[in-house]
């Protein structure tokens, strides 16, 4: 059964369209890359995906269900989580607080609940916590539990920011450049990392990236657009050898 399904995606900005009738079908437990040029319109496609923008056309399915009009804290509770291509940590809280925050913010607490703190309330906060300790344990994080993130160097803030999505207990996590402006050997740990959260949580995997080691070594199937469109798609191998793809990326010598 396919955990995300999107259908005839379309997503116009004024004159603009950014993504033109877009179609994925994601079985569970895939690790899939999406690829492009810049501006293609993949970021656009994440944002519909996780809800922060409605399409102008066509839908997206996850387990079935039609997200249009759900928010993005709704959808994340349906089980879809993601990263940005910038870091977007919370600055002046502790990695562990940015951990645990993101179960509330995501559940969509509000400050009724916070007020009252009611049994079940307080249930939940703990259950939050503890949650957020043994992710950052699974993910050889808990030595920085109190630091500031943007005290940490930059690969271990992308380690935070995938910690925090995995907090979430996705079934589906989307990951925008995780690569991006990371050092060969930060990749390389990446790599493991992504590799190890795949196969230990058995999350299913859609990642943007521009860097195409780490799409190439860990992606099974790869589509590629262009101008919002599909141009290819198949396994790494089929990828490479591409005629459209090559002339997309023409002149990029990292094919
Ligand atoms: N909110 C918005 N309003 C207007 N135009 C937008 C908006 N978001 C994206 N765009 C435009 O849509 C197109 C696709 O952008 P998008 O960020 O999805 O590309 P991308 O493939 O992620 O690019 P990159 O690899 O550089 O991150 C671009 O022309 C961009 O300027």
């Amino acid at each position: 059964m396919s955990l995300l399904k999107i259908q005839g995606l379309t997503q116009k900005f004024g004159g603009l369209q950014a993504v033109s009738d877009f179609n994925l079908e994601l079985s569970q437990g895939a690790l899939a890359g999406l690829i492009g040029p810049n501006g293609a319109g993949k970021t656009t496609l994440f944002n519909l995906t996780s809800g922060f923008y409605q399409p102008t056309e066509g839908q997206i399915l996850f387990n079935d269900r039609n997200t249009r009009g759900l928010k993005p804290h709704q959808v994340t509770g349906l089980g879809i989580a993601r990263t940005f291509q910038n870091i977007r940590l919370w600055n002046d809280m502790t990695v562990f607080d940015n951990v645990r925050v993101a179960q509330h913010h995501a559940l969509g607490y509000n400050l009724v609940d916070a007020l009252f703190r009611s049994r079940r309330y307080r249930r939940s906060e703990q259950r939050i916590s503890l949650r957020a300790h043994d992710i950052l344990d699974a993910m050889s994080l808990s030595d920085y539990a109190l630091e500031l993130p943007k005290n940490l160097p930059y690969g271990l803030q992308r380690r935070v920011e995938i910690a925090r999505a995995m907090a979430l207990d996705p079934k589906l996590l989307l990951l925008d450049e995780p690569a991006a402006g990371l050092n060969s050997s930060d990749v390389e740990d990446l790599i493991q990392l992504i590799r190890w959260i795949h196969d230990e949580f058995k999350v299913t995997i859609w990642m943007i990236e521009h860097q195409m080691k780490v799409v190439m070594s860990l992606c099974t199937e790869i589509q590629v657009i262009d101008f919002g469109a599909t141009i290819a798609e198949g396994t790494p191998e089929q990828i490479r050898s591409d005629p459209a793809v090559i002339k997309a990326y023409l002149g990029d010598e990292n094919i």
